[in-house]
Parts: C-alpha cells; structure tokens; sequence
C-alpha cells in the first residue's frame, strides 16, 4: 500500500520559488484551489532542507471576501501573521498578474500594500509597528519594551541585557551589540526564542548601529533558525533603533543576504521597507 503524501491535496499543484535577499520561499497559488490547505505536516515537509524542496517559509495565495490573501508558515510549521520579504514576492506576482505598479492585499496580520519601484524592486507599507508590552506580546508587563528585562549569561556578569521588543505583526526582540558578526546567535537564538518572557515565541536580532543611517543586522527567525534576511526584523531593528535614539527614521539596514530599505514614517507611523525580489524556478508539488 502507498504511504500517503505529507503534501495531501496540495500535490500536483503548482508552486513558484522565490526569494527576497536569500530569505526563500516556496509559494503556491491556491485562487483556483479553494477548501485547500497547507498542513502544518505539510510546511515542515516542504520547509526541511534535507528533503526535496526547502525554504525558510512556505506561502499561499488565496482569494478570500474577494480580496487577495497571503498565508504564512515557517519551516517548523507554524502558522505565523507576517513575512517582510515574502509580501514583496506577493506584491510583485500579483503585480505582474494585472499588469499595474501597485497591489494592495490581505495578510494574518492585517492589509498590506505594495508598489513597484524598479525591475525587480518593490517596496511595501508594512504598517503600524506595535509596541506596547501586551501586544508584542510579552509574558509580563513591563514599563518599557525599549529595554526588555532579559540577560544572557552569567547572573553578575551578562553578555547581553535589555533587548528591546517590536511586533510588526510578529514577535522581534532587538538586541542592540558592538560587532553583530561576533554573536553566537545560532546559539543563543534558540534559548531567546523561546523564553519564557516571550509566549508566543520570538525572532531573534543582533543589530549593530554603524550610523544614524545604517544598521548591519542577523537574525535567528522563529521556526526556521538563522535566515539570509528577515524583513519584518529589519523593520523592529529600525523602529527599535530610533526609539532609543540610535538612528534617524530612515535608514539602511544590512542582512547576511543584502540591503533593506527602511522607514519609519513621523506623517503616519507606517514602517516602509523597500527591497529586491528574485524568481528562483517553478515546479509541480508532488
Ligand atoms: N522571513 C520573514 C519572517 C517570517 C516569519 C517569522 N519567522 C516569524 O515566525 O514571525 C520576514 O522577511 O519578515
């Protein structure tokens, strides 16, 4: 007897790889598919990098209330609320679909829009950044999540204290350091991310300020481990920057994969983030 597919009924459908800085992606459109699911067997099947397919997140495309809907989920599974560098993949599928520079739709977290500045360049509103205690959310209230109570290392003699905590329709936590290249991220990424201050989990940055205008940042994601780029990081890094005064509104924030873009709005609070877009290949699930 065949052992059934992790994929279910999403085999034999078609998907698109793309990337956004190295940040990758396999993307299926479900529009024409509808009642259709990605499993959570099914994201970490097409998540893991020792089978045949790996990324750092698995995304679809819906129609739902008529309006394009993007769905999210990490390497691991989860299902999560937002993806910098994938809704700059979105954007520019649908895009290119009609044929016009700009698209708004829909995502967990909430409507996004995106607008075509360049071949291959998109830059999107990825909205209001959240910032009280309970909305990043944190597991205990705290006056300011500028500068979180959380240290790594020994008790008398941190090596890292005080991040500060961002939603951008997910979880960040921005450790702000001297050398960002220097960090054991991949080791003490995993012990931040799932910390008790953090219930839903968390991203985790190290970000170097080199000027009020550039910040040199890596970042262990939540569910899929030490990426190329995260662009919803980039964003809290910066929002978290100019909250502590480190950085102007706007500036460059540098990833393992390349540059990011980013503003923080004064007229309406929305964070911009502007960034490449990269077609990898096309393939059948199956
Ligand atoms: N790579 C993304 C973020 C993906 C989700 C994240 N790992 C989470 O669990 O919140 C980006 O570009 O923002």
């Amino acid at each position: 007897m065949d052992t059934p597919s992790p994929l279910g009924d999403l085999a034999g459908l078609a998907f698109r790889k793309m990337n956004g800085l190295g940040n990758d992606f396999v993307i299926i459109d479900l529009r024409a598919h509808r009642g259709m699911k990605v499993t959570e067997e099914a994201a970490r099947y097409l998540g893991d990098r020792a089978g045949p397919y790996g990324c750092d997140q698995i995304i679809t495309i819906e129609e739902r209330a008529g309006e394009p809907f993007m769905g999210i989920w990490n390497a691991d599974g989860s299902a999560v609320g937002a993806c910098g560098n994938a809704t700059r993949c979105v954007g520019q599928i649908l895009m290119d679909e009609s044929g016009e520079d700009a698209v708004a739709f829909m995502t967990p977290s909430g409507p996004i829009s995106a607008e075509r500045v360049g071949t291959n360049r998109v830059v999107v509103d990825m909205g209001e950044p959240r910032l009280k205690w309970e909305e990043i959310p944190l597991a205990e209230e705290t006056q300011d999540t500028r500068f979180v109570d959380i240290k790594l290392g020994p008790i008398d003699k941190p090596v890292l204290w005080g991040p500060s905590a961002v939603n951008m329709g997910n979880p960040h936590c921005i450790f702000f350091v001297e050398d960002a290249d220097a960090q054991a991220l991949d080791r003490f990424g995993p012990m931040i991310e799932n910390h008790p201050m953090f219930p839903e989990r968390a991203n985790v940055s190290v970000a170097q300020v080199k000027s009020k205008y550039e910040i040199r940042l890596r970042v262990w994601e939540r569910g899929a481990g030490i990426t190329q780029a995260c662009g919803t990081a980039a964003c809290a890094a910066l929002v978290a920057a100019h909250r502590r005064r480190l950085t102007a509104r706007k500036a460059s924030v540098v990833l393992d994969g390349g540059t990011l873009a980013i503003e923080w709005r004064e007229s309406d609070n929305h964070v911009m983030m502007a960034g490449p877009v990269a077609f990898e290949y096309d393939g059948i699930l199956e």
